[in-house]
């Protein structure tokens, strides 16, 4: 589904360059469950900002499906993103003077094919928070409307950039179950950047980073329910 073919991004400042990626090859298949783990610095953002377009690479070559993004121009971008991408951070990003229900239609509005709303709501346990607004909800209820949120516009991808930064462990498996269901479900693609190495464990795929490089990439056999990993 995505290639990178030798990918380097080089930040320049005077006259050093920091490599953030350097000669990146990587697929991610459709429908897989992908974890990229390193420390801070290593390029985990770097990697999901060139795939999504929020960065152009210096040099290398992104394909998604048979279309080579890293010839697009910035508003082909946009709309990619628009149709494909969808995004979960550490913060949950709800407007507060809006509902559950129209923080989520925000994200279904830009989809072309968009999921019912009541439908996702009921699936994920919070057809109760519909008409609630963001300040009546705990931090782990919020993080599952940004779910909702972003698959609610039906896209292909959904990166997931520490979704569970903010949340102890209790309500980061029920994040991470949530995730794990919707990759089953809906066979979306899911790739998820963290530095909790327990996370791993739940994915088909995990790639190890440190220094702007893939230092390994590894394939689970058998993948954790996410109420059964290891939690640090
Ligand atoms: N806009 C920028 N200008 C200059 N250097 C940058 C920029 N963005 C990232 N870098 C550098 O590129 C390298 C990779 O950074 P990146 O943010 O991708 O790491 P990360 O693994 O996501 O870290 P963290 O876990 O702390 O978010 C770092 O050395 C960082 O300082």
């Amino acid at each position: 589904m995505i290639t990178m073919t030798n990918v380097t991004k080089t930040y320049k400042s005077g006259d050093s360059e920091t490599y953030a990626l350097k000669e990146i090859n990587l697929t991610i298949g459709e429908g897989e469950f992908v974890v990229i783990l390193g420390p801070s610095g290593s390029g985990k953002s770097t990697l999901l900002n060139v795939i999504s377009g929020l960065d152009t690479v210096t040099s290398g070559k992104i394909t998604f499906r048979d279309e080579e993004l890293t010839d697009l121009s910035e508003d082909e971008m946009t709309e990619f993103r628009r149709r494909h991408l969808g995004f979960i951070f550490q913060q949950y990003n709800l407007l507060q003077n809006l509902n559950v229900y129209e923080n989520i239609q925000i994200g279904s509005d830009i989809g072309t094919n968009p999921l019912d709303i009541d439908e996702l709501l009921q699936k994920v346990g919070l057809e109760n928070a519909r008409n609630k607004y963001p300040n009546q909800l705990s931090g782990g209820e919020q993080q599952r409307v940004s779910i909702v949120r972003s698959l609610a516009k039906n896209p292909d991808i959904i990166f997931c950039d520490e979704p569970t930064g903010s949340l102890d462990e209790q309500n980061s498996k029920k994040i991470l179950q949530m995730l794990q269901d919707l990759n089953v479900a809906y066979k979306k693609t899911i790739i998820v950047i963290t530095h909790n190495t327990g996370i791993a464990e739940m994915a088909d795929k995990v790639i190890k980073m440190n220094s702007g490089q893939i230092t390994e990439v590894i394939i689970n056999k058998v993948k954790k329910n996410a109420q059964d990993i290891v939690w640090g």
